[in-house]
Formats: C-alpha cells, sequence, structure tokens
C-alpha cells in the first residue's frame, strides 16, 4: 500500500506531486510516533532489568531467578505519518505489549515514546485521555460493543464521553456509518448483526473521534476468511482515501504483506527486521526471518526495482514501460506478452530494464547481489 497520501515532510528542495514517487512520499514524512529503547518487563522489581545481566539470562532463567517476563525488549523505531505500519510475529513474540505500551495502556519499564515530538512518558492523567481519545485510538479485536444501543449510537458513544452535542455526534455518526458501509442498518442493535458488521461499528467509532493514529490490535482474526479480507479491504480503502496514519498488529503474514507498508517483525520482544515488505521478503534480515517468508510468493512482492538492469543504448527510447513499483508478476505478464524487455520509468526518465532472465531470477532467489537495503536491522 504505497500510494498514501502523507505530508512529504521538511525537505528544502520541494518536488511536484508528480515527480515525487509515492514510496518517497512515505520515506521522508515525519514521524508521528518515536520510540527509543522500550522495554517493558512484566514482575517484581521489573526496572533492574533493561540494561542489566539479568536481561541476559534466557526467559526461563530471568522467570525462575527474578519472577521476570521480557515481553519487549530494547526496541526503538518510528511510525511515519500517513503509513500503515504493521508490527507482526509469533503469538507471544510481544506484540499487543508493544502496541499498548504507545499509549501507555501499559507502563513501559524504560526508554522513550514520543507522538509528534511530544513525551507520552511524561503525560498526565488528563493528556493521555485526550491521547487516546483523540490522538491515537484503538481498535480492538473485540469492540465492547453496548448491546442495547443502536448501531448509531454505537458510533456516537465515543463523541458522547467527549461531551459533544447530540446533533453533531448523530451527523458525525451517521457520516462514519455510511464510510465502513454499514448505511441502512444504522437502527439496528449489534446482536443483530453478522461479525464483520459489528467490526465496522467499531471501525467507525474509532474513526468517529478523527485519531491521528489508528492503533489495530488484531481487529481481524477472529473473522472468517472472506469476511477478513473485505474488512482488509476495507482498511487500505480507508487509509487511501484519507491518508490516516495506522498501526496494525498481526500474527498473519499475508496480512502483514497485504496491508503494510512497513512491518516490524517481532520475536521474544525483539523486532528483528524493520522495513517495506519488499525489503523484509526480498532481503530477511536473518535465517529466522528468512524462514518466515520463505513460503511467500516473491513475484508478488518483489518489485520490477530488484529485477532491473542498466538499458543498453538501444533499450532506452523503445518498448513497454512499466512504474517502479510495478510486481514482478505484472512485469512477466507484459515481457513475456510483448517477447522484448520492458523500461522502469520514474519521473520520465528511464531507470532500468527487465527481461526474461533478471525477472526470472527474483522469482528463482538469484537476485541477491542486486538487492536494494534490507530495511533497518536489529541484530537478533
Ligand atoms: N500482564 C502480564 N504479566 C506477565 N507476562 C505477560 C503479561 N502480558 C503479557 N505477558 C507476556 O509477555 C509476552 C508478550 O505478550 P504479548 O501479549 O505482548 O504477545 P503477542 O505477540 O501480542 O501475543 P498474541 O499474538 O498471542 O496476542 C508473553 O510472553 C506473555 O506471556
Amino acid at each position: 500500500m504505497n500510494g498514501n497520501s502523507a505530508g512529504t515532510g521538511d525537505t528544502t528542495e520541494p518536488m511536484t506531486e508528480q515527480a515525487q514517487p509515492a514510496e518517497a512520499d512515505a520515506a521522508t514524512a515525519p514521524a508521528v510516533f518515536s520510540v527509543r529503547n522500550l522495554w517493558k518487563v512484566f514482575g517484581p522489581k521489573a526496572d533492574r532489568v533493561p540494561g542489566s545481566e539479568l536481561a541476559a539470562l534466557s526467559p526461563e532463567e530471568l522467570r525462575e531467578q527474578a519472577g521476570c517476563t521480557v515481553a519487549v525488549r530494547d526496541v526503538s523505531f518510528d511510525v511515519r505519518q500517513g503509513e500503515v505500519f504493521v508490527v507482526m510475529g509469533l503469538s507471544g513474540s510481544g506484540k499487543s505489549t508493544l502496541v499498548r505500551c504507545l499509549t501507555r495502556l501499559i507502563e513501559p519499564t524504560s526508554g522513550t515514546i514520543a507522538i509528534d515530538g511530544e513525551d507520552v512518558c511524561g503525560m498526565d492523567k488528563g493528556a493521555l485521555r485526550d491521547l487516546r481519545r483523540h490522538r491515537a485510538a484503538m481498535v480492538f479485536q473485540h469492540f465492547g460493543l453496548l448491546p442495547h444501543r443502536s448501531v448509531l449510537d454505537n458510533v456516537a458513544y465515543g463523541l458522547e464521553i467527549q461531551g459533544v452535542g447530540k446533533a453533531e455526534r448523530r451527523a458525525k455518526a451517521a457520516e462514519m456509518v455510511e464510510k465502513v458501509g454499514l448505511a441502512g442498518l444504522e437502527d439496528r442493535r449489534p446482536g443483530q448483526l453478522s461479525g464483520g458488521q459489528q467490526q465496522r461499528v467499531g471501525l467507525a467509532r474509532a474513526l468517529a473521534a478523527d485519531p491521528e493514529v489508528l492503533l489495530f490490535d488484531e481487529p481481524f482474526s477472529a473473522l472468517d476468511p472472506l469476511i477478513r479480507r473485505d474488512m482488509q479491504e476495507e482498511v487500505v480503502r480507508l487509509h487511501r482515501d484519507e491518508g490516516r496514519t495506522m498501526v496494525f498488529i498481526t500474527h498473519d503474514l499475508s496480512e502483514a504483506l497485504r496491508l503494510g507498508d512497513r512491518i516490524a517483525l517481532m520475536r521474544g520482544g525483539r523486532v528483528v527486521q524493520c522495513g517495506t515488505p519488499e525489503e523484509i521478503v526480498g532481503s530477511p534480515a536473518d535465517d529466522y526471518v528468512r524462514d518466515f517468508v520463505r513460503d511467500v510468493p516473491r513475484e508478488q512482492v518483489l518489485t520490477v526495482r530488484r529485477a532491473m538492469r542498466p538499458a543498453a543504448a538501444d533499450e532506452s527510447e523503445t518498448g513497454e514501460t512499466l512504474a517502479p513499483t510495478t510486481t514482478v508478476a505484472e512485469a512477466i505478464e507484459t515481457v513475456a506478452r510483448t517477447g522484448t524487455p520492458a523500461r522502469i520509468v520514474e519521473g520520465g526518465r528511464c531507470v532500468g530494464v527487465v527481461d526474461h532472465r533478471s525477472l526470472l531470477d527474483v522469482v528463482a532467489g538469484l537476485d541477491a547481489g542486486t538487492a536494494p537495503d534490507a530495511g533497518e536491522r536489529t541484530a537478533a
């Protein structure tokens, strides 16, 4: 999902919209959340663990010797304005704890968290309430919808507790109900809705508060696959329409690859790799990540940037043109159809060509030498 409408950050040389590739937007957008050296340790005297010799113990040893569990271990990353930032990992890897720390639903043990440059750890109760209601709203797997209230009133509920007047909140709620595709169902009770529709009510409620960031904690994991796909598309559409920053927890790799502009892959409380889907699949940081992405169809995630080679003199003027964001799978279709190399054009300039050989090399995983940077890596 690269086509976001994020701000372009404070670059000194403004470019025209046309000349600015979408992924450069995301890469240079200012950080909304900045997390540095974050630890969360559960257990007695947890604050003695970060940075000490206790932190070097295995999880079992630490539990036996100090009664503590390290859920988040020295994690640093930025969530940039307008991106979908996915936190992915197996059960128990620390995803929920990490994301709950962002708004201090769980108190971090050490480290710093800033939202738009403002220190979250120093916020008092009032500022925290404001943070959770207006700036970074959480959408949970179980929405806690009020069973005796209508869909409309459930969506308006968040605005009600913010003290917004009745007419205004009902108008806003109706707009959000429409936005998530529930128009016509305003008067139903949650019990009269399917699971997917209930998820949409929860989503509309979070959207009604118009938060700068939406935090999703495995919101779709209880849904059956078709409805789940539907909701993923809904999130993609909302993101494309609004460019809202989203942090999305999932343990499902295909969901992460479908939704994420960038993915932080967690293992044992650490972020083992943080990068675009292409970086994670194309340049895994270690054997764990490599194993994790082994079954991903590379041609559907990797783009022609990875497959292209410099154009020979006569190649840069003729042949089909492709954008640098074209997937290898799409490029294979073009090259197979035309039987000639295709040009990769960026900002009106030919930046390379792809042909049968270079595309097949990527599918076969023989392209390692041409890999772009593998994103920010953290030693496992
Ligand atoms: N309140 C708690 N007290 C003690 N340990 C906890 C607590 N909450 C979480 N943990 C531990 O912290 C680690 C990370 O848990 P967390 O829930 O963040 O993982 P997760 O990746 O979100 O898992 P899942 O996908 O199953 O929800 C686990 O080992 C878990 O047992």
